[in-house]
């Protein structure tokens, strides 16, 4: 597999012959049907746990604008992804690019300060590349967090909403990392997807909210992802609205695939950072700016929510 640097533009099928000779079983890069296989990633593995001194059991990624849980790590180690061999680079503002090792609450944890995303170049192979890095690191648990605008009319910017389910509408164009041969180390080929959301992480969730007092301002909900890069037009969101969707955004949901797929407990939050348009002639807009401003200004109660849910997490 070739560094996400050197990602050239005339991808090919796997199993085809680059113009260097390199095949791409032994060259997994960026498009959409490019792979990593399971030896790429135990590779990936040992190379960090060589370095990191931490076992996690807990994963945490953190969306645009929310990696400042990091600061709640103590004892921490810290890999930028782009000193760990092909591992995805993040190229958005908001997203930091480290992997930050530690203990939080008194969990062992592994933090991701940012992820990448389709819509970077990278295929869905690439994106949730890191989730099975962790999973061969002994990581049990995933918390995905994210950024997304709010569909749902009750949602305030700042708000924040637990996901209990999502539609890959990505996966309606055949964006799904699962998609190519599948290897049993990691999963089944038809891994479950109705109860991706783990309930009892849910529940517990629920229960700190309302000691936290956060009732007024934590919602639950659908999250969806489209790839992006650009925000959703006015139809669109009215699509998305009658479908049922709370909340809307471009990454998460691979991550949750691959995680559920490799029989990870997965949790999932998003910080309402935009209210999303829904009105034909409005002259509002939506910009990346206004969800680096609202994750700056509310980041800090998703941070304390998120590390009292995992100090209450039974391992
Ligand atoms: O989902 P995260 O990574 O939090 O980021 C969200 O914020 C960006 C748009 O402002 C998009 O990347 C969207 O997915
Ligand atoms: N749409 C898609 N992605 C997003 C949004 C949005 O309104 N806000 C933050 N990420």
């Amino acid at each position: 597999m070739s560094s996400s640097k050197s990602r050239p533009d005339n991808v090919e099928r796997r199993g085809i012959t680059f113009d260097d000779g390199s095949s791409s079983k032994s060259r997994k890069i960026g498009g959409a049907f490019s792979s990593v296989t399971y030896e790429d990633v135990q590779k990936i593995a040992k190379h960090i746990l060589a370095i990191v001194k931490c076992r996690p059991k807990i994963g945490v990624i953190c969306g645009s604008g929310l990696g400042q849980l990091a600061e709640l790590v103590e004892d921490s180690e810290t890999i930028p992804y782009n000193e760990i061999p092909d591992f995805p680079v993040s190229t958005v503002p908001g997203h930091a690019g480290k992997l930050v090792f530690g203990t939080l609450k008194g969990k062992s944890v592994v933090l991701m300060q940012g992820r990448t995303h389709s819509y970077e170049g990278y295929s869905p192979q690439q994106t949730t590349l890191p989730v099975r890095t962790m999973k061969l690191m002994g990581v049990e648990t995933l918390f995905v967090t994210n950024a997304a605008g709010g569909i749902n009319r009750n949602f305030k910017v700042g708000d924040m909403m637990i996901i209990k389910d999502h539609m890959n509408l990505a996966g309606f164009s055949g964006m799904n990392p699962l998609v190519g041969p599948n290897d049993e180390r990691f999963g089944p080929r038809f891994p479950p997807m109705s109860r991706a959301y783990d309930l009892d992480i849910r529940k517990l969730a629920h229960k700190v909210v309302k000691e936290m007092n956060y009732t007024d301002f934590v919602h639950e909900g659908v999250y969806s992802m489209m790839v992006g890069p650009n925000f959703e037009t006015v139809t669109e969101c009215k699509f998305l609205h009658t479908i049922g969707v709370d909340a809307t955004g471009m990454s998460t949901v691979p991550e949750v695939l691959v995680a559920k797929h490799c029989g990870m407990r997965v949790f999932g939050m998003s910080l309402i950072t935009n209210v999303v348009i829904m009105e034909f002639d409005s002259e509002a807009t939506a910009n990346h700016e206004e969800v680096l401003e609202t994750g700056r200004q509310r980041s800090k109660y998703m941070q304390k929510l998120i590390a009292t849910i995992i100090e209450k997490l039974d391992s």
